[in-house]
């Protein structure tokens, strides 16, 4: 039985872990992944957003009208552009493994792994052990086990982000089921392209754990683009003689609806991949969710045994598995100087239609918490900037907090709301108050960041 080091389970963000500080000693990386590199690279953060992209400048000639603008017809050449992200992505995750392989204290394993004892772990047909383990296997879709998906003819046609990007044509239609990030995503990148887009949601709004201002506000300015149907349960998919798939859903009035597409997809979530793990047999334990239960140091209920990223954060995103990552590498490195990871203000962004970003507490977070708060909501069309774009409906929000002065949260909606939301993160992380950063420094006359500025000024504390 050979024995490791350290062996690393995921290549996507714990392939990280192991740089040149690790040159004195043997580990094993394992990955039974179609490519190397993980989700992001693969087929999440990185392709959908080389989608967007072009999906942006697509769907900015509608907006061009706005400032007396015309932009002749819009045409998406989809294998092309399909041929392009993959024809850059594909030999970055070829090289990374070959890297790897080249590496003389790495030995890469591409196979399925799961614990056969404490630190035991069966590789395809090999067991190995290893004194200490970095749990990096992330998550996967969610997929509901709904009446008429046994039918190949309806399977062939039902996606995941896993594999819709990789679709040889652009479809004329297109169903997506669930109203979270990757539905907001896709539905902004399929109707830009030309695709009539169906989107199915239970809930009554989009992005529900958003701010509900902002909910309230993307789902309605997506629905001016989209076919959002809300309150909707799906009930079955039916493959139909004209090569397309019907899927039936049904409201809370107990209607039934029939919407029919070329294709569907499924964005209903991401289920950690603990479960794959058989990880009972080293006694690390998971939440009832499936997330694998962490300390502070990323380390599990078992001394050694550390995890990042989807298959143990709530957070599911690519710069808390990086940054969980790099506190996993330290406590590696300094068993007994380990540090903290740091959770408190983790921001994200939709990249869609309009785009959002959000940090911190929503309004209804707030509230809950019983935080005396003041919450201002600033318009774009009220900054020079926005009269330029001609802007309507996107705005700034900020909570903060009376006692501290200093911001709660922070939610943006409207063009560059990912990019407009980094100096609020900043401000938070470093403990900056609300005056300090209002009039502390410039901000660029007539920029679009002056509505940060005057939403920061309109906070009465
Ligand atoms: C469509 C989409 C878009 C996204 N966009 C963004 C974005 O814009 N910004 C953002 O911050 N986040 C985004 N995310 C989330 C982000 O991709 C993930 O949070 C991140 O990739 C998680 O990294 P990880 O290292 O935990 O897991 P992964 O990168 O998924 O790596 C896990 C690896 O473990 C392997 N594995 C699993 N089980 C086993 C096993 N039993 N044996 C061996 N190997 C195994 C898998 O093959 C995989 O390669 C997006 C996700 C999706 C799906
Ligand atoms: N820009 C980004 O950072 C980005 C982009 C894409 C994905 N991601 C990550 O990937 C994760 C997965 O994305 P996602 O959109 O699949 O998940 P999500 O959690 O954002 O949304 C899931 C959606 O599915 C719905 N849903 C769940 N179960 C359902 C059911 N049985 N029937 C009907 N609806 C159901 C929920 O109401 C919700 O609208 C996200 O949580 C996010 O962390 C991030």
């Amino acid at each position: 039985m050979r024995h490791f080091d350290l062996c690393v389970i995921g290549s996507g963000s714990g392939n990280s872990i192991v740089d040149d500080q690790f040159s004195d000693q043997q580990v094993a990386l394992v990955d039974k992944g179609e490519r190397f590199g993980g989700t992001c690279l693969n087929a999440g953060c990185i392709p959908t957003k080389m989608y967007v992209y072009p999906a942006d400048l697509a769907a900015s000639a509608d907006e061009a009208q706005r400032v007396d603008v015309t932009i002749g017809d819009v045409q998406a050449d989809w294998p092309a552009m399909r041929d392009r992200i993959f024809g850059r992505i594909d030999p970055i995750s070829e090289g990374g493994e070959a890297w790897r392989r080249s590496n003389a204290n790495v030995t890469l394993f591409r196979e399925a792994a799961q614990f056969t004892g404490p630190k035991q772990l069966l590789i395809g047909d090999e067991t190995i052990t290893a004194d200490r383990f970095v749990l990096a296997a992330g998550s996967r879709p969610r997929i509901p086990s709904l009446p008429g998906m046994d039918d190949p003819r309806v399977l062939e046609r039902v996606h995941t982000s896993d594999d819709i990007m990789r679709l040889d044509a652009l479809p004329a239609s297109l169903v997506i089921i669930g109203g979270g990030f990757v539905a907001a995503e896709f539905a902004h990148i399929f109707t830009s392209f030309g695709t009539d887009v169906t989107l199915l949601q239970r809930s009554d709004t989009l992005l529900r754990r958003e701010d509900a201002d902002v909910a309230q506000a993307f789902t309605e300015q997506l629905a001016e683009r989209v076919n959002v149907r809300l309150k909707q349960t799906v009930v079955g998919l039916e493959y139909t003689d004209r090569d397309t798939v019907i899927v039936e859903s049904v409201d809370p009035d107990g209607i039934h609806y029939d919407f029919e597409a070329e294709r569907v997809l499924l964005a209903l979530g991401r289920v950690p991949n603990s479960g794959l793990l058989n990880l009972a047999a080293t006694g690390v334990t998971v939440h009832d969710d499936g997330l694998v239960v962490v300390d502070d140091h990323q380390q599990t209920v078992v001394k050694g045994i550390f995890a990042l990223g989807d298959i143990c954060s709530p957070s599911q995103l690519k710069h808390v598995a990086n940054h969980e990552a790099r506190v996993v590498q330290h406590n590696l490195l300094h068993p007994r100087r380990m540090i903290a990871a740091d959770h408190r203000y983790i921001p994200f962004a939709v990249f869609s239609h309009p785009q959002v970003a959000s940090v911190g507490l929503t309004e209804a977070q707030a509230e809950k918490a019983r935080r005396r708060y003041v919450a201002v909501r600033q318009d774009y069309a009220s900054v020079a900037y926005g009269w330029a774009m001609e802007d309507q409906g996107h705005f700034v929000k900020l909570i903060a907090e009376v006692r501290t002065k200093k911001l709660l949260g922070a939610h943006i909606l409207g063009p560059q709301a990912s990019t407009l939301i980094q100096p609020l993160i900043q401000a938070m992380s470093f403990g900056l108050d609300v005056p300090s950063m209002a009039r502390g420094q410039y901000w660029i006359h007539p920029a679009l960041t002056e509505v940060v500025e005057n939403a920061l000024l309109a906070l009465e504390l």
